[in-house]
């Protein structure tokens, strides 16, 4: 595998601050070396820099509307380039609202994607639904064709373009969705596994259906965006939005041991780890490792050796 990675410390799609730190930490614990040690050849194109934007007023609620748009503009660059340059691109967050950049970037470079969104969150509402204003929560609405209309003009964003279809996007993990995200992915018939969905078929089915969900036309390259806060929060609790009842470590790794095996995946998020959210260093040590061994076997690490 060829692997290339992109830091992008960043944490205006929410308030807590630490996220930011999370590209460091999960380099610190060995990623490089380690995907080296399993035979990837590993280009690490380092941290992207975000300027600092004064006076970023909300726009309607959404909260740092120019601080978001304008590092997603640049991570979109960034990823643009890993995928030109032959690589499996990694980005590391920082938090979710990253996946506007990360999926736009990817989209520019194959033109139809796969989304496989593993997460306790739905982060599809609107401008006009969010409940908080944090972008975090809103960045599949940027990006999904069938929700265009419902987007209204924000500062720095205007390079946004839709670039996937609701059947395209699969939900693994959902625990804590918004009544109005709820709306939106029954309206648009979008394809999920909520964590009851798991307790019934079991992680093997769960995957074996999202694949056969995600090839029943043709087969496009997978965009695996894993948000940490998707594990239970006793696997990984330094996180922004812990919700109880996740996924466990194992169906964590089986979801990327499987998505590795099918051979597409073509770009992977890994977002949301917040050292800050610890409350000791075993806390952050289990939520970074976690992070770590699921990027692994995102790229050929199996449990049988
Ligand atoms: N859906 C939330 C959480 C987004 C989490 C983003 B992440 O990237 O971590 O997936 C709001 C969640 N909800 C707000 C009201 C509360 O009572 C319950 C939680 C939102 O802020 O939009
Ligand atoms: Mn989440
Ligand atoms: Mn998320």
């Amino acid at each position: 595998y060829c692997v290339g990675i992109i830091g992008a410390p960043f944490s205006k799609g929410q308030r807590r601050d630490g996220v930011q730190r999370g590209p460091d930490l999960i380099r610190a614990a060995g990623l490089v070396q380690k995907l080296k040690g399993q035979g990837c050849i590993v280009k690490d194109y380092g941290n992207l820099t975000f300027e600092d934007i004064p006076d970023d007023e909300p726009v309607g609620r959404v909260k740092m509307p120019r601080a978001v748009g304008r590092a997603n503009e640049l991570l979109a660059g960034a990823v643009h380039k890993v995928k030109s340059d032959g690589n499996t691109c990694v980005m590391l967050g920082g938090d979710h609202s990253l996946a506007i950049g990360s999926i736009s970037g990817h989209a520019a470079s194959r033109n139809e994607l796969s989304v496989i969104w593993v997460d306790a969150h739905a982060d599809i509402n609107t401008p006009l639904t969010t409940p908080t204003g944090n972008i975090h929560g809103q960045p599949l609405s940027y990006l999904i064709h069938e929700l265009h209309s419902k987007i209204p003009i924000l500062p720095n964003f205007s390079w946004i373009k839709p670039c996937i279809a609701a059947k395209d996007i699969v939900y693994i993990g959902l625990r804590d969705v918004d009544p109005e995200e709820h709306y939106i992915m029954q309206y648009l018939g979008i394809k999920t596994f909520s964590m009851t969905d798991v307790d019934r078929l079991g992680i093997a089915k769960v995957m074996e259906q999202t694949c056969e969900h995600m090839f029943s036309k043709v087969k496009k390259p997978i965009h695996l965006s894993f948000d940490i806060d998707a594990l239970d929060p006793s696997v990984s609790p330094a996180t922004g939005t812990p919700v109880a009842g996740g996924l466990t470590y194992r169906e964590g790794i089986y979801i990327t041991e499987h998505t590795c095996q099918t051979g597409l995946l073509s770009a992977v998020d890994m977002v949301e780890v917040n050292p800050k959210q610890g409350r000791t260093e075993d806390e952050i040590n289990s939520t970074v490792t976690a992070a770590v061994d699921l990027l692994l076997a995102c790229f050929g690490r199996v449990r049988e050796g």
